[in-house]
């Protein structure tokens, strides 16, 4: 390995022209070095996040297909054997809708949440902790026993609180719709001590209501948890290559934002992006060093972010970190 030297091909002795000395071509050769250069770049990261936490929100939107499904069961185990800790926390937002749309139930998004009443919160739960979270888990386990499946609602790990909104000045009532006020994580850290992959369901027990359940946006339940974790990074996945500050003019993708930037933006942002940012910002308010929004249609783009110094997407820092 490693001789460059091209054999002119008038006196080279190889049967392959521009061969070098070990019998690669040239463009082998350089190909080569870039896989090798790509590898060497993650050592810093490596070492970075070397038994560490790391959060990693599967947004609805971003598992529309089964090959991205099973890349990402692909990613998570490659991150568990490079020796993170990576916890899974999945969203499902489209998948609920559809199931909604077939059982003939309405539902809308208010200031991008679902306002869910007690007949939807049903499905909420049935698509989410019996239907995605089981298929992460199976994806995960094709590549060995690893993941273990938990539901916000399992040995008190979330505690959820009923949500208002306030839109345009207007108190709107979403419903069955919770925040995480409470997080128990040691559910997670006992699946983490014992090698597993945890893969949380954002679905919590209302604390006033016994019995009630509530349904949490994936984005806020996985920024609760990294906090609760005291995860190294929380990085949410979905169908945009990260935020843009002008949406929709593409030429707005913005690469780094200071958690201080975050929170005066937040306001003038809409939909989907809304709970998205929050999360972000309470993470890293929360004390996480990092949160990163990335577009998990783009296949192992996870590994880009973790492993590469650009990473790809939107990331969000603390104010003391720009
Ligand atoms: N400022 C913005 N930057 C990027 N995307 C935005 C912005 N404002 C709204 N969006 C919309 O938010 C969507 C992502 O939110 P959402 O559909 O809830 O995703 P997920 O299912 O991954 O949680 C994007 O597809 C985009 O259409
Ligand atoms: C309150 C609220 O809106 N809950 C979400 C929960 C799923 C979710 O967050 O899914 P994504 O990550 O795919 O958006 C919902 O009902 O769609």
């Amino acid at each position: 390995m490693g001789d460059d030297t091209v054999i002119p091909e008038s006196t080279g002795t190889s049967a392959t022209p521009g061969a070098t000395a070990s019998g690669a071509t040239a463009t082998e050769t350089a190909e080569a070095r870039v896989k090798a250069a790509t590898l060497i770049e993650s050592l810093p990261w490596l070492k970075r996040f070397h038994d560490q936490i790391v959060v990693v929100k599967f947004g609805g939107n971003a598992m529309v297909s089964e090959e991205l499904q099973r890349s990402f069961a692909e990613d998570m185990v490659y991150l568990r054997y490079a020796g993170l800790r990576p916890v899974v926390v999945h969203g499902g937002g489209p998948q609920i809708s559809s199931m909604l749309e077939r059982l003939g139930i309405e539902s809308e998004f208010r200031g991008g949440y679902r306002v869910t009443s007690p007949e939807a919160m049903d499905v909420v739960r049935m698509v989410l902790s019996g239907g995605i979270n089981r298929e992460l888990v199976s994806h995960i386990n094709e590549h060995g026993p690893l993941a273990a499946g938990l539901s916000g609602e399992d040995a008190g790990l979330f505690r959820g609180r009923r949500r208002g909104a306030v839109i345009d000045g207007e108190e709107v009532d979403l419903g069955l719709v919770g925040d995480v006020v409470g997080v128990d994580p040691q559910a997670v850290i006992a699946q983490l001590d014992a090698g597993r992959i945890p893969v949380v369901s954002s679905i919590a027990p209302d604390m006033d209501v016994p019995g009630q359940s509530l349904n949490v946006n994936a984005d806020s339940a996985a920024a609760a948890l990294a906090v609760a974790l005291g995860a190294a990074k929380l990085v949410i996945l979905t169908d945009v290559a990260g935020l843009y500050s002008d949406w929709p003019n593409r030429d707005s993708l913005v690469s780094v934002i200071t958690s201080d930037e975050l929170r005066s933006l937040l306001p003038s942002l809409e939909s989907g992006m809304i709970p998205k940012m929050a999360a972000c910002l309470e993470a890293v308010d929360g004390g996480v060093a990092k949160s990163a929004i990335i577009d998990g249609r783009i296949e192992h783009s996870i590994l880009l972010e973790i492993f590469t110094q650009s990473g790809i997407g939107t990331e969000v820092v603390p104010v003391e970190a720009a």
